[in-house]
């Protein structure tokens, strides 16, 4: 809580120019159609085709991606030649965990407000179902010796010491999930926290329930044609739609899923945790130059960020401070917010995150609060659904509620509203945005 006092810098305006991404396809238990740079092509080209200026305008791209594959260092720098950004543009990679593609947004906003950039590529990206299966340690060792084994004698004694065991694969993702200071995966931390704010199941998977019932409305309506481009594989398989939800969801078919992080008694389960998804997403920021020198229309402004860290055992609740601080930071209170998105790690996170709101001791104590930061309406929260129902890759979700906040601002004619997350390893990030006067 050191930085509280800090009082909101005047400054250079960012601009929210465009944004576009792609469906979120559900990981299924094997490589989907896309690596993580594919898909940043893929929602990147039309986003780029639809500017009044060309690629190589840009000054800067900026990418998210907390699992890079092999064949892809630096995506960031891959997905801009790919767009056909030019040899000369920079281009790098940005990694903390869930808060990536939110981490891209808040670099760029920073260039252009010190004004050594004016027009910038933000994105995130992710491919979860590309996380590799790795070696344990004794087969990385075993093949190790096998290798500089020189003579056939000392391969022989090599190949000897071989262990069916040493086969079993380590699945990359579930290790990426585990906290390594605390060694609790990330649903854990959730569980941590439904005990600590008595969270139910019920209430869990109500919140869960609802989640699909606003995206399943929200795609039905059409309101996330403004955001989402179809992908299209390699194989000409054309891929419309976020691909997680579930129209027919019910709570009864909820309640029969069993705890997965803590058996038999835990409230977390696959239906009401956020889905294991690949998706990409980006932002064009512009400075006031790059509006003029373009003739562009902005929908936004970026008015700053926050980020803020707590105990990993509690990740989850690190948005609370984060909100709590950058709204203090602009003296305004959650009631100047008119649209929230919080992003559904859990349904036990987000909910969590409510209750440390409403509760005096919490406010007071953790917060340093008079009064607490009270009730965060329902109406206003993650209106169109949430990483639950849509899913969550984890490096592009970030940038995933920033851009939708902007349309769900656009449609619903609001002006204020804050994205933010959690972030494995105890942090989060908040983003206030204010929509510009002739746009809400
Ligand atoms: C900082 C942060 O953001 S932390 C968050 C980072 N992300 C995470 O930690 C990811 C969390 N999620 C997960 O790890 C995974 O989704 C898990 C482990 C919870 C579940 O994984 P999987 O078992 O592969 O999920 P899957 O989608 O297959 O669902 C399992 C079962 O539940 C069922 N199910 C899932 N959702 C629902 C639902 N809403 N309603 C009814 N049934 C459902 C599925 O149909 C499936 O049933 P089946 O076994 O009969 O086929």
């Amino acid at each position: 809580m050191g930085t509280r006092n800090q009082t909101a810098r005047a400054t250079k305006p960012v601009y929210i120019i465009d944004g576009a991404r792609t469906p979120f396809l559900k990981a299924r238990g094997r490589p989907g159609p896309f690596t993580p740079v594919d898909l940043a092509v893929q929602c990147g080209r039309p986003l780029l085709l639809r500017q009044p200026f060309s690629a190589e305008a840009f000054d800067q791209v900026i990418l998210g991606c907390v699992n890079v594959i092999s064949e892809e260092m630096n995506p960031a720098r891959v997905a801009a030649l790919r767009l056909g950004m030019g040899e000369q543009m920079p281009a790098f990679t940005v990694q903390i965990n869930c808060g990536s593609g939110m981490q891209s947004i808040d670099t760029a906003s920073k260039y252009i407000r010190e004004g050594s950039a004016d027009l910038i590529l933000a994105g995130g990206t992710e491919a979860l179902s590309h996380s590799p299966l790795l070696l344990r340690q004794g087969a990385v060792e075993w093949l190790s010796d096998l290798q500089q084994a020189k003579s056939m004698t000392a391969k022989v004694q090599s190949l000897g010491k071989f262990q069916p065991g040493m086969l079993k694969p380590v699945i990359g993702i579930e290790r990426g999930l585990t906290d390594p200071i605390v060694d609790l995966n990330m649903g854990q931390t959730a569980e941590v926290l439904a005990h600590l704010f008595g969270i139910t199941r019920q209430q869990a998977d109500e919140y869960a329930l609802e989640s699909h019932q606003r995206l399943a409305h929200a795609q039905d309506e059409g309101w996330l044609n403004d955001e989402v481009v179809p992908a299209m594989s390699s194989d000409g398989k054309l891929y419309p739609a976020d691909d997680g939800v579930r129209k027919d969801n019910t709570l009864g078919s909820l309640a029969k899923l069993k705890p997965v992080f803590e058996p038999p008694h835990g409230q977390v389960t696959a239906g009401n945790s956020s889905q294991i998804t690949d998706g990409a997403s980006w932002l064009i920021l512009a400075s006031e130059k790059a509006v003029k020198e373009h003739g562009l229309k902005p929908i936004a402004r970026i008015v700053d960020s926050h980020w803020a860290a707590l105990d990993p055992k509690i990740m989850g609740l690190a948005p609370v401070l984060a909100v709590t601080e950058l709204l203090e930071r602009h003296q305004q209170t959650k009631d100047d917010i008119d649209l929230w998105e919080i992003n559904e790690a859990f349904a036990a996170q987000v909910l969590s995150c409510l209750a440390a709101w409403e509760d005096a001791a919490f406010c007071r104590d953790v917060l340093g609060l008079d009064q607490p930061f009270g009730k965060i309406d329902r109406e206003r929260l993650n209106v169109d659904g949430g990483a639950i129902s849509l899913g969550h890759p984890v490096g592009t979700s970030g940038n995933r509620i920033v851009l939708h906040l902007v349309n769900a601002m656009r449609r619903k004619k609001l002006r204020r509203g804050v994205a933010t997350e959690c972030i494995g390893g105890g942090q989060a990030g908040a983003m206030l945005i204010e929509m510009l006067e002739e746009t809400s």
